[in-house]
C-alpha cells in the first residue's frame, strides 16, 4: 500500500481564513494535537509576516518532536532569514519557498516574465539551500499556469534538489480530470522528477477540493496538503479527514493510505473549530455533527438491522462514541421504541402506539425530540386517569393595554362546550373560561412553570395545584406554547380532582 504524506497547513493557510488569529498558546495546542494526529509535516506559519508570527513558529517548532516543522517564505532572502530564525530549535526543519508562475500573476502581480520568475525561484532555492537540508518549493496558481512552462519550473527546483515540489491549485480552478493530468504529465516528462514528492495543494472554491486532491494521488502525488475541517483563505483548503477517510474506507480503490491515527479526527476537529472560532456545518462530511447522525425512519430502522445500511464509516473510526439517531417528525417507530427502551421504558403494543401519536404532534412543532421531551410523555400517558374534560382548542388575546380574553372549547360527555372569559392575565383567562366549563369550585394553589428540553421551540410544562373541599390535586401541561401548557395542566387537575373524589371522598386531604 503506498504512503500517502500528510502536510498540515492548519496553522499557516488555515489561519488565513478571514477572521481567525491564532496566538502562540493556541497554536501550540493545536501542533499537539496534529501530533497526535500524526500527520507527517506541519506548517507552522508565515515568520515573516510579523514578529508575532515569527515567535509561534519558533514555539511549534520548539514544542513538537515528531513531525516536520515547516516555514513559509517568499523568493526573497528577507523571507528566508525569517524562517532561519523561526525554526531554530526544530529537530526537523523544513523551509517552503513559492512563486506565482500563472500568466495572471507574473503579469499582474509579480509584474515579472518567464525568465525572471525561473531566476527568481533558482536564486531563493540556492539561498535557502545554504541553511536547509530540506526544501519545499511551490509553484504558486500552477493551476493556471502553462504545463510547458510548469514542466520548466519544476524541472529547475528538481535540478537545484528540492525535495518536494508542490502543485498548488491556488484559486481552486481545476477540476478532477485536469488536475490529476497534470501530475501524470509532470511525471512522465520531467527528468528526474523521481527525486523528488510531487504535492498537492487544493483549494475549495468550486467545492472541489477534495476531489482534486485525490486525482492528483491518484496520478502519483507523494504528498497531499490541506487543514483540519477544510478552514483557509477564502472557500478553504482540502480538509485532510476527508482525504484521510477516503482512502481509508476505499483503500481497495486508491491502494494508498495515511499514517493517521483516526481515532484523533474529532478531537482534533473540535479543538481547531474552538480555538479559531470557525463553526464547522452540521453537514459537513466526515466531521459535521450530522455525518453520523440518522433522523429519517426508513434510515433508522435500517441502522438498528445493520449499521452499514446506511453507514460506510463508523463513528468510532474518526474517535466518536456512537451514531445518533435523533428523533424528528420524520422517525418512525422502531427508533422510538428503541428510545423508550434506551430510556428504560418496556412498554406494549398499545402504550407505544400512544406515546407515538403524541410524539408525532410534539415532532411537528418540534426540530429535534429530546428524551426530557420523550419523558414529559411517557409520564403523562402513564397516568391513566380518566378524561372527563379534554381541551380541544383555544384563542387567547392578549395587548399590554387591554385586558386578555381567552376562549376555550373543552369536550364533555354533552358534546363540545364553548365559553370566553377576561381575566388580569393570560393565564388568569384561561383558568376562569375553564372554570365556566367545568362549574367546579376550585382554588388554584399552586402554579409553576419550566422547560423540559433547549432552545426556543423547547417545551414548556406547567404544573398547578388545585383544592377544592380540602382536596387537592396536581395537573401537568405539556406544550412548545406555555399558554396552551398552562391550559392542559389545568384541565388535567380537574379531571384529577373529579377522580379523587370517587376515590378518596371529601374527608381526605391528598396530594398526587
Ligand atoms: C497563496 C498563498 O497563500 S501565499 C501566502 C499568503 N499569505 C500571506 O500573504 C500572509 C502573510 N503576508 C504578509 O504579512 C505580508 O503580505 C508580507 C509581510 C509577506 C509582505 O507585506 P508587504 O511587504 O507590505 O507587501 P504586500 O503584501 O503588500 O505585497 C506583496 C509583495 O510581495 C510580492 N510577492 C508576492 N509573492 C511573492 C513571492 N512568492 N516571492 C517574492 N515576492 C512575492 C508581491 O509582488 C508584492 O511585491 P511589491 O511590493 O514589489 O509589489
Ligand atoms: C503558498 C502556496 C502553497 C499556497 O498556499 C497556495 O498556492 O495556495
Amino acid at each position: 500500500m503506498r504512503k500517502i504524506y500528510v502536510f498540515d497547513t492548519t496553522l499557516r493557510d488555515g489561519e488565513q481564513s478571514p477572521g481567525v488569529n491564532l496566538n502562540t498558546r493556541e497554536k501550540v495546542e493545536i501542533a499537539h494535537q496534529l501530533e497526535k494526529l500524526g500527520i507527517d509535516r506541519m506548517e507552522a506559519g508565515f515568520p515573516a509576516a510579523s514578529p508575532g508570527d515569527l515567535a509561534a513558529v519558533n514555539a511549534v517548532a520548539r514544542a513538537v518532536k515528531d513531525v516536520t516543522v515547516i516555514g513559509l517564505s517568499r523568493s526573497r532572502e528577507n523571507d528566508i532569514d525569517a524562517v532561519r530564525e523561526a525554526l531554530i530549535g526544530a529537530q526537523d526543519p523544513c523551509i517552503h519557498v513559492f512563486l506565482a508562475t500563472s500568466p495572471i500573476h507574473r503579469k499582474f502581480k509579480l509584474r515579472m516574465e518567464k525568465s525572471q520568475v525561473l531566476e527568481t525561484a533558482q536564486a531563493a532555492i540556492r539561498y535557502a539551500k545554504k541553511y536547509f537540508s530540506k526544501i519545499e518549493f511551490s509553484l504558486e496558481d500552477a493551476g493556471r499556469t502553462e504545463l510547458d512552462f510548469m514542466s520548466e519550473v519544476v524541472g529547475m527546483a528538481v535540478r537545484e534538489g528540492v525535495q518536494v515540489v508542490n502543485i498548488p491549485d491556488t484559486v481552486g480552478y481545476m477540476n478532477p480530470a485536469e488536475y490529476g493530468a497534470i501530475f501524470k504529465h509532470l511525471k512522465q516528462s520531467v527528468p528526474g522528477i523521481e527525486q523528488v514528492q510531487l504535492s498537492a495543494h487544493c483549494h475549495n472554491d468550486l467545492g472541489l477540493a477534495t476531489a482534486n486532491t485525490l486525482a492528483a494521488i491518484l496520478n502519483g502525488a507523494d504528498q497531499i496538503e490541506g487543514t483540519i475541517n477544510g478552514i483557509g483563505e477564502r472557500a478553504g483548503n482540502t480538509a485532510i479527514e476527508e482525504i484521510a477517510m477516503a482512502l481509508a474506507t476505499r483503500q481497495e480503490f486508491f491502494q494508498a493510505k495515511t499514517d493517521l491515527t483516526l481515532t484523533e479526527i474529532a478531537r482534533t476537529s473540535r479543538l481547531v473549530s474552538k480555538l479559531t472560532g470557525m463553526v464547522v456545518p452540521g453537514n459537513k462530511a466526515v466531521v459535521g455533527a450530522n455525518a453520523f447522525a440518522h433522523e429519517s425512519g426508513i434510515h433508522q430502522d435500517g441502522m438498528l438491522k445493520e449499521k452499514s445500511t446506511y453507514e460506510i464509516m463508523t463513528p468510532e473510526s474518526i474517535g466518536l462514541k456512537e451514531s445518533k439517531l435523533v428523533l424528528g417528525k420524520h422517525s418512525g417507530r422502531h427508533a422510538f421504541r428503541e428510545k423508550l427502551l434506551e430510556l428504560g421504558y418496556e412498554l406494549g403494543e398499545e402504550q407505544v402506539n400512544d406515546a407515538f401519536a403524541k410524539f408525532k404532534i410534539l415532532a411537528d412543532k418540534k426540530k429535534e425530540v429530546s428524551d426530557e421531551d420523550i419523558l414529559a410523555i411517557l409520564e403523562e400517558k402513564l397516568i391513566d386517569t380518566p378524561e372527563v374534560f379534554q381541551l380541544k382548542t383555544m384563542f387567547v388575546t392578549f395587548g399590554n393595554e387591554a385586558t386578555p380574553t381567552a376562549k376555550i372549547t373543552i369536550e364533555t360527555a354533552d358534546g363540545l362546550i364553548e365559553e370566553e372569559a377576561e381575566g388580569n392575565g393570560s393565564v388568569d383567562a384561561i383558568y376562569n373560561a375553564i372554570d365556566k366549563v367545568t362549574a367546579e369550585e376550585v382554588t388554584l394553589s399552586d402554579y409553576s412553570i419550566k422547560s423540559v428540553s433547549q432552545g426556543k421551540d423547547a417545551q414548556g410544562e406547567v404544573h398547578v395545584v388545585l383544592t377544592q373541599n380540602e382536596v387537592s390535586a396536581q395537573g401537568r401541561g405539556l406544550s412548545t406554547d406555555i399558554l396552551e401548557a398552562s391550559a392542559r395542566a389545568y384541565v388535567d387537575a380537574v379531571n384529577q380532582l373529579i377522580e379523587k373524589r370517587k376515590t378518596f371522598g371529601k374527608r381526605d386531604r391528598v396530594t398526587l
